[in-house]
């Protein structure tokens, strides 16, 4: 189980938020992710890691607001992620300095930066896209203590109507222009084959250029475990291997039954 990560904002889904831990552990697991670390303290947080010897892989940054309360709202009132939003400069800023704070409480080297859903009021705007993203890889930059890499994820637009950033393409043409060496994309297989319609074209085609520092995977369609639905996901996983991709596989999906009973698929590897 050394390179899976248990998503507890999608697995383990009927226990209360504070029990998934080790409920992850019980199941194997080294390393956990999840969205949205905001509702808690990040001392909090960082207690229920240690007793269940678990590494926080990944947080993202808040979905909006300008403040704790603003943050807290945010996904609720709509919000996606505000980095591309020409209004949103405020809490773009709060949001990515936020995020830091509890990335290094919580020892996390990865951040996804959110882009943000483009709205009549807000359509927007690239440029301001590229060059927060310069601002932040710079913020994260001077994060010593633990080292931080802000990731760039492409959504389906079945998921997430009108999300900015949808197509690996977009990602890796960003990442190029800024060149930053704090910024890298986050693959997520289930988005890559809802939108591209070949993940492992997908994936073969940005491996090697190494941006790729983190993966997601789901089955498609439906979001359910990976062996449901007509994700190559075999593949895809042999073909991590062939690259030697180091990181982390973000398991995030819906579970058709309970997390546990469907971790089959990831058993039968013998990992
Ligand atoms: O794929 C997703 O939905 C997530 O990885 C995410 O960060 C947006 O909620
Ligand atoms: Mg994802």
């Amino acid at each position: 189980m050394s390179r899976f990560a248990a998503n507890l904002g999608f697995l383990y889904a009927h226990k209360p938020f504070e029990a998934r831990f080790a409920a992850a552990a019980e199941d194997g697991f080294k390393g956990v992710e999840y969205a949205s670390p905001y509702e808690w303290p990040a001392h909090v947080l960082a207690q229920h890691l240690q007793e269940a010897g678990l590494q926080q892989v990944l947080i993202n940054t808040p979905a909006g607001g300008a403040d704790a309360a603003g943050v807290r709202q945010a996904w609720a009132q709509g919000l996606r992620g505000t980095a591309c939003l020409v209004g949103q400069e405020k809490a773009f800023r709060y949001g990515v300095e936020l995020a830091l704070e509890y990335a290094q409480a919580l020892a996390c080297p990865r951040i996804h930066v959110m882009a943000g859903v483009a709205t009549a009021a807000d359509a927007g705007d690239r440029r301001t896209w590229l060059h927060r993203l310069a601002w932040a890889a710079e913020k994260a930059a001077s994060n010593s203590q633990h080292p931080v890499t802000l990731l760039l994820e492409a959504i389906n637009h079945v998921d997430m109507p009108g999300y900015w950033l949808h197509t690996q393409a977009q990602a890796f043409a960003a990442l190029q222009e800024i060149g930053h060496p704090h910024l890298a994309m986050q693959m997520d297989f289930y988005h890559c084959q809802m939108t591209e319609g070949d993940a492992l074209a997908q994936w073969q085609r940005y491996a090697p250029s190494r941006l790729v520092q983190h993966i997601q995977i789901a089955g498609a369609p439906g979001r359910h475990e990976p062996d449901v639905g007509q994700l190559p996901w075999q593949e895809l996983l042999v073909a991590l291997d062939e690259a030697a991709y180091p990181g982390w596989v973000g398991l995030e999906y819906h579970p058709q039954t309970t997390t546990t009973a469907g971790l089959g698929w990831l058993k039968q590897l013998h990992l």
